[in-house]
């Protein structure tokens, strides 16, 4: 016979999301399950942000001491790309260990296997021949997306955003297929590593969403570090030469590699649920919600990559509404859920990252631009930085509301930036304030 459990709140999935709301149900009292069929933590730091950061650590160490080379520093450094995966293992393998024993020192149950809904109350979780039911009073779904699949011949051979995370080797060459963040950050990583990339664009611009002046320039930084982009270009076919990869190109030229990475956007899970047995409606963008993440089953709320919301998919996003789901189901408000200025970043070599009213919209809206280029500035000399953009917003009252950064230290910078647009600050309350000099926030007085 079939194990049947209850609890209050069964959340499904054990990434950033679910974890975030089941530790806030359990902090308000609630008896709590997570069920999880893969990893626990989930994408973010087992396949997607830490990783990815990880071994980028090692790029920006060889890239700052490229930087100095003939002028301070002698010898090139080079990645030993099998030590650096072996580092990002050693950190990576212990995720799923370490928040089992987070949720077990929260008295948080968990429960190992694949969750699908039998009808609105119930769910069946399935782990090999074992079978679970599980009842709860309110769902949390927070099952994240799965990358895209391709339709092209030979799609198959190509691999996805968590197999180059683990690669044991840095093939001599690869081709990346996509214009998005992941190929993006990956053509940084895989260059810096030396392997030579090519970018397969299917339109004639990259990072969609971010500052078109700054894409163009990371394109031209990287191009001059040897990625090769084709622009309005697709792969047509994908065919095995020996241990190699011949990949077909819409113009007719063909490149022989060793690797062929799939970075075509991210498909919701939502699908996976049997949703329909319990009134839950999705789409290709995945479950849809109403302004207190409920789904079109009351009992049963959506966050984080999974939700149809209208913010990015990202570790921050999903952790807030996460919590804000769990506040909710709490009694802890009765409000609609409100975002703050939502950053998104590019870890790109050099990074872009952004927050609040993008310079593009900034006119329509009635708002300045202010443009600065700091690559002289005391701070970015000092590193050696080739190039470091900023382009900042300001409202009529000399308030910030947005800025974007390109450079190596862009998401730090605009995480100062995010408290001053929280903080409602302007060049006349910033001189209010006292920064370490010198140092990336000292210049902050200088930047609005
Ligand atoms: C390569 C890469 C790099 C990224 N880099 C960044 C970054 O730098 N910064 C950033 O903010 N974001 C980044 N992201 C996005 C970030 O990883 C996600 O936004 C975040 O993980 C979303 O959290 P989540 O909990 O909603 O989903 P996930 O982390 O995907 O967790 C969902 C969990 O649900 C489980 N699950 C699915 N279906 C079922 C089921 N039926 N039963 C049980 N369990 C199930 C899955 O196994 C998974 O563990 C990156 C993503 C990728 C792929
Ligand atoms: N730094 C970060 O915060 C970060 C990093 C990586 C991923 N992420 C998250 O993961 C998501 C997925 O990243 P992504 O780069 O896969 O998606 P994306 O949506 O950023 O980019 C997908 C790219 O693939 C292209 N594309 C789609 N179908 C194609 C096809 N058939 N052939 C060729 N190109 C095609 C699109 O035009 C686009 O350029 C992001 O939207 C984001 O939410 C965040």
């Amino acid at each position: 016979m079939m194990e049947s459990l209850k609890f209050d709140v069964a959340v499904i999935g054990a990434g950033p999301t679910g974890l975030a709301a089941a530790n806030g149900l359990k902090a308000a009292g609630k008896k709590v399950v997570v069920i999880e069929q893969y990893l626990w933590g989930g994408t973010c730091p087992n396949y997607g942000c830490d990783p990815k950061k990880l071994l980028l650590a090692g790029v920006e160490a060889r890239e700052a001491a490229l930087a100095f080379q003939d002028d301070g520093l002698q010898a090139t450094v080079e990645i030993d790309w099998p030590k650096l995966m072996e580092r990002k293992n050693r950190y990576t393998q212990t995720v799923p260990t370490r928040t089992v024993a987070s949720l077990d020192a929260s008295g948080i149950a968990h429960l190992y296997g694949k969750a699908e809904f039998i009808d609105a109350k119930q769910l069946k979780v399935t782990d090999g021949d074992t079978e679970t039911l599980v009842q709860a009073s309110d769902y949390v779904l927070a099952v994240g997306q799965r990358p895209n699949a391709m339709t092209i011949p030979g799609a198959e051979l190509t691999i996805d955003s968590e197999r180059f995370l683990s690669l044991a080797e840095m093939p001599d060459e690869m081709v990346i297929i996509g214009g998005g963040y992941i190929a993006l950050e990956f053509a940084s990583i895989a260059a810096a590593a030396g392997s030579k990339v090519h970018v397969l664009v299917r339109g004639s611009q990259v990072l969609k969403g971010f500052d078109a002046d700054f894409a163009e320039e990371l394109v031209e930084q990287l191009s001059d570090r040897g990625v090769h982009f084709y622009f309005d270009t697709e792969a047509t076919a994908i065919t095995k030469a020996g241990t190699n990869l011949k990949v077909e190109l819409s113009f007719g030229t063909v490149l022989e590699v060793g690797v062929v990475v799939r970075a075509v956007g991210r498909q919701a899970n939502s699908d996976r649920l049997a949703l329909e047995k319990a009134g839950v409606d999705y789409n290709q963008h995945g479950v849809n919600v109403n302004e207190y993440l409920q789904t079109t089953n009351s009992h049963i709320f959506a966050a984080g990559d999974v939700a149809n919301t209208p913010v990015a998919r990202l570790t921050s996003t999903g952790g807030f509404e996460g919590r804000y789901v769990a506040q909710f189901i709490n009694g802890q408000t009765k409000a609609a859920i409100a975002y703050p200025p939502v950053p998104i970043t590019v870890f790109g070599t050099p990074k872009i990252a952004a927050v609040g009213i993008p310079a593009d919209q900034a006119e329509a809206k009635g708002y300045t631009v202010k443009n600065f280029d700091m690559t002289n500035w005391y701070s970015y000399y000092r590193l050696a930085e080739r190039k470091v953009l900023a382009k900042v917003v300001l409202n009529a009252a000399g308030e910030i509301v947005g800025a974007t950064v390109l450079g190596s230290h862009a998401d730090e910078l605009v995480n100062y930036f995010i408290d001053l647009i929280n903080r409602h600050e302007s060049d006349v309350t910033i001189q209010k304030h006292l920064y370490i000099y010198p140092s990336l926030a000292s210049d902050l007085g200088y930047l609005l």
